[in-house]
């Protein structure tokens, strides 16, 4: 089986400025691909090209085997990052307006719209102007106006930007589900908790360059573990004098030890069950965002 989208070696400049120099990247059916990167690290330049909304300068992408062509368009979706729909015009005329440039018939362009806005809650939302909504319910009728023509392949750049908690966790639940039919989705944020959520692969891009590719538990593999969660039931003393501790911060239930290396953990966990009860002992992997500091720690621009 072909896959739904191949990204190889693409590359784009503009004028003498690299916006994204030889990425490489394939999206499955049903998965959420998440492509990271500080400001101006080049993921809508990338995604633009995916969609078709500016020509690669070299390199090459396939949708299902295939190069670029206009009919492609009725099986993508885009929630650009800045808002896309137009302030004064209704939602129900947007939107199915769009649905109908995607090759929907216009009633069940309608019928979809509906579906959406009674799935979000807000089914008052068909008869009123984009301006007229909040900044968070103008960006799910932008999310609406990416998906109502069911796409095979969904680009959502910064999709939660500007959403409540409540509907972050709507949209995540909704983003979920589109993958579990079968949806390639290539989703972009900054907020690195989402793409553990959401993600088992990912691309760090880095002024242009993909620094950091592949499975996030094999990426975590390959980064030292720097701390230590040490649940204690009473106080432990001279943890700051054992070699290889760094640094050590007192939390709620007990400490979290910074380490040098692993046998600093090991005698760690030794002075503390010489002098009182160990509830939890675990030496942390690292997070997706201490990974992302230290990888993109200067910044883009
Ligand atoms: N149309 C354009 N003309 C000139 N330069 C551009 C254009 N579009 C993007 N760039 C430049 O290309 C680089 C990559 O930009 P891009 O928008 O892809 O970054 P990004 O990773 O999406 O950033 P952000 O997280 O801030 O949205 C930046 O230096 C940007 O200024």
């Amino acid at each position: 089986m072909t896959q739904p989208l191949v990204i190889n070696q693409l590359y784009k400049q503009f004028g003498d400025k690299t916006a994204v120099n030889g990425i490489s990247l394939d999206v499955n059916e049903g998965e959420i691909y998440g492509l990271l990167g500080g400001n101006g690290a080049g993921k809508t330049t990338t995604m633009r090209m995916v969609l078709g909304i500016i020509y690669p300068d070299g390199g090459r992408i396939e949708y299902h085997g295939k190069g670029y062509n206009a009919e492609l368009q009725q099986g993508m979706g885009y929630l650009p990052e800045e808002r896309g729909l137009y302030p004064k015009i209704k939602v129900s005329d947007q939107i199915k307006y769009l649905g109908q440039l995607r090759g929907m018939k216009a009633k069940d362009a309608d019928e979809s719209l509906k579906y959406w806005l009674n799935r979000f809650g807000v089914p008052e939302y068909y008869d009123k102007k984009i301006e007229e909504l909040s900044k968070g319910n103008q960006q799910k009728m932008g999310f609406i106006a990416a998906v109502v023509h069911r796409p095979k392949i969904l680009i959502l750049d910064e999709a939660f930007s500007g959403l409540d908690p409540v509907n972050v966790e709507l949209l995540k639940e909704t983003v979920r589900e589109l993958r579990d039919e079968g949806t390639s989705i290539l989703f972009s944020t900054h907020r690195m908790e989402h793409v553990e959520e959401l993600c088992q692969r990912i691309t760090i891009l880095h002024k242009s360059n993909p620094v950091v590719q592949g499975d996030i538990r094999e990426i975590k593999k390959r980064y030292p573990r720097e701390q230590v969660v040490l649940h204690t039931t009473g106080p432990v003393h001279g943890l700051e004098n054992l070699a290889g501790i760094t640094k050590v911060d007192q939390v709620e239930r007990g400490y979290l030890l910074h380490i040098a290396d692993v046998a600093a953990a090991r005698s760690a966990l030794q002075l503390a069950m010489q002098q009182t009860d160990v509830e939890h002992f675990e030496i942390m992997e690292p997070t997706l965002n201490q990974i992302f500091i230290q990888e993109v720690g200067e910044s883009n621009e």
